[in-house]
């Protein structure tokens, strides 16, 4: 049962190959990593997965339909959310008219019936309405829900990011670097809240993470990436010491 098929994909920008035949599945219940040192392709895999570039050659099938070709906002339409390395919210809004704003793909209603608040769209706004404070109460944003997202500590800013992808209702979450700047405290909750989506949402995730510790505590399988390619795949227990991953973070050892 797989939910996403990454196969064979290839991606250059003026012959450097970020993206060198790389292959991977996600299960649809499964948190999957993607790790590697700086340079070697996690975000190409990002932007390749979500529309942002389109690989030179390979398939990439999420949930029966290819996406090569496809636009970013076509796939965000078929049920793949992301959020991204740096906060992209807007600051002067609040967290509710944020998250909000995850809705509009869910939003269908012309122009005429939304002036005239009548039927369809008053229900398609209840309905956002009430799912959006479901994601308020889930990720424990009440105190700060009517507060300007730019006012709010950074943790809870990539946090109001997250509510904002889970507004889609996606079938797949991409998570991009969720705690990178986060101090302890804020990483624990995070991690608390991604273990969340995954067991008690349903919703399979694909996590490019620094941090390691977070990535052997969470992931069901985890992908390392060298160079563009695939060095290897399996549980956190499994390429914690596999010896390429290890030569991939420390470099070739030299006898001595
Ligand atoms: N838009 C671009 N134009 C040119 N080269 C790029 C572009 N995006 C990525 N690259 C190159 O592709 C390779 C892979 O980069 P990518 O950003 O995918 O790595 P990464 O693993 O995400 O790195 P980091 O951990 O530093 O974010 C690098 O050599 C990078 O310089």
């Amino acid at each position: 049962m797989t939910i996403l098929e990454f196969t064979d994909v290839h991606l250059s920008f003026a012959g450097v190959k970020a993206i060198d035949g790389v292959s991977f599945t996600v299960g649809r219940k499964e948190l999957f990593a993607v790790i590697g040192p700086n340079g070697a392709g996690k975000t190409s895999i990002f932007n390749v997965l979500s529309g942002v570039y389109r690989p030179r050659s390979g398939r990439v099938v999420f949930d029966g339909t290819d996406l090569v070709g496809k636009r970013p906002h076509e796939i965000a339409a078929l049920g793949m959310a992301r959020t991204f390395q740096n906060v992209e919210l807007f600051a002067n809004l609040t967290v509710l008219e944020n998250l909000m704003l995850g809705r509009h793909n869910h939003i269908r209603y012309g122009p005429l019936s939304a002036i005239a608040w009548l039927g369809r769209a008053r229900r398609a706004e209840l309905a956002a309405r009430a799912a959006v404070e479901q994601i308020v109460d889930f990720l424990e944003l009440e105190q700060w829900r009517r507060l300007p997202v730019g006012l709010l500590p950074y943790g809870v800013q990539k946090r109001v990011e997250l509510g904002r992808a889970l507004a889609m209702e996606p079938k797949l979450l991409l998570l991009d670097e969720p705690v990178g700047g986060m101090n302890v405290e804020e990483t624990e909750d995070m991690a608390r809240f991604i273990l969340d989506i995954r067991d008690e949402l349903d919703i399979p995730i694909v996590l490019v993470e620094h941090d390691m510790g977070l990535v052997m505590d969470l992931a069901d399988r985890v992908l390392v990436v060298d160079f563009g390619r695939a060095v290897a795949t399996g549980s956190p227990a499994d390429i914690q010491h596999h010896p390429d991953v290890i030569r991939a973070y420390l470099g070739e050892v030299q006898p001595t």
